[in-house]
């Protein structure tokens, strides 16, 4: 096992209520399986996973037990409730080698019987005001997409009601727009952002409740604007999410997650339940962004995922061989992620 660090600037930070993602630093993970050489990516992001040093402590010791154990032994050793990140990246190069050794895509490995060439995705609007908001919509959509997500909570909620106003007027009705409020509401401004964002058609929002507050959002549900839970799962609380009927929506991020194939594995159990999967990244690098659309890949006729945040970068592990139109997003067909090992740099 090779654990090599890397360090990639955003030319374009995303703005969110909680902070602004400027930077992303994780591990580029290599593991040696069945005559392959898989490639995973840890990035972690704190608040949403581990440190990067909790992360780098971790899969130091899993390169400790790679050197007498084998692969279940390592997986063993990465607990995905406190170090998901250095799980994922590990889990990612495991299912790589295997999905390769295979000769399957990965989206294959984790559905033999499946054939999926494209995967929905949203365009991911950050904060600003309501004239840049409706701005970074309207390019989105001459870009093709269909579906927006647009960062609140940041503001007083009759500016964030303003700013999804300027986008309706701007883009009209054919566009599916959602909101991410990152659990920046209280229930009543929650609840009033909710009757103001009904009339203009919001599809869903994602954590409009701070993570703690399963009861809160359960009363919000049914109101015509979706609920979609993403920090609530951290930590790995999805059962308690399901218990409690908190959400129509599961955001799920792989690097939070503790891999792809936990992702995998919680999207078919949401589905079961009548609960909507949609895989979304951290702003990760490319081999990240890869495992999480091969996860949206593998799940039938899924809804439009947050896979789209390349364009973030402004420098990457390796070039992404995926590309969007018309709001969708190519999906390798080669075997594994569908990226070269000997291509990702850790310099690139
Ligand atoms: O879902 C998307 O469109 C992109 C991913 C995204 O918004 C995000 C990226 C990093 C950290 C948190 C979040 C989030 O969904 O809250
Ligand atoms: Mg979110």
């Amino acid at each position: 096992m090779k654990v090599d660090p890397f360090s990639l600037p955003l030319s374009s930070p995303l703005a969110t209520a909680r902070e602004t993602i400027s930077q992303r630093s994780g591990f580029v993970v290599r593991y040696d399986h069945r005559g392959e050489t898989g490639v995973g990516e840890a990035t972690p992001l704190p608040g949403w996973t581990e440190s990067v040093d909790d992360c780098q402590r971790g899969l130091n010791d899993a390169a400790t037990v790679a050197i007498d154990g084998g692969h279940t032994d390592i997986l063993l050793s990465l607990d995905a409730a406190s170090v998901p990140a250095a799980r994922h990246g590990f889990a990612t190069a495991l299912l790589d080698a295997d999905a390769r050794a295979d000769g399957v895509p990965l989206y294959q490995w984790f559905e033999p019987d499946r054939r999926c060439d494209r995967v929905p995705v949203n365009a991911t609007v950050g904060d600003g005001s309501p004239a840049e908001t409706a701005d970074a919509v309207e390019q989105a959509v001459e870009a093709g997409y269909d579906c927006c997500k647009l960062k609140v909570g940041k503001h007083t909620v009759d500016e964030d009601v303003a700013r999804v106003r300027a986008v309706r007027e701007r883009v009209g009705d054919d566009v599916t727009l959602r909101a991410d409020a990152n659990g920046a509401w209280s229930r009543k401004e929650a609840a009033n952002a909710f009757d103001r964002l009904a009339p203009l058609d919001v599809a869903y929002v994602e954590q409009p409740l701070p993570a703690d507050d399963l009861t809160g959002h359960a009363e919000l549900r049914g109101s015509g604007v979706g609920v979609a839970l993403d920090e609530s799962l951290v930590d790995r609380r999805v059962d308690s999410v399901l218990d409690a009927d908190a959400a129509d929506v599961l955001i799920l991020k792989p690097m939070v997650l503790g891999g792809p194939g936990n992702a995998h594995t919680l999207a078919l159990r949401a589905r079961e339940q009548g609960v909507e999967p949609v895989v979304t990244t951290t702003i990760d690098a490319v081999v990240a962004r890869l495992a999480a659309l091969h996860v949206a890949a593998a799940i039938p006729d899924v809804a439009a995922c947050g896979l789209a945040t390349g364009d973030r970068l402004a420098a990457d592990l390796a070039p992404d061989p995926t590309t969007v139109t018309d709001g969708a997003m190519s999906v390798p067909q080669s075997t594994g992620l569908g990226i070269d090992p000997t291509e990702v740099g850790t310099d690139a």
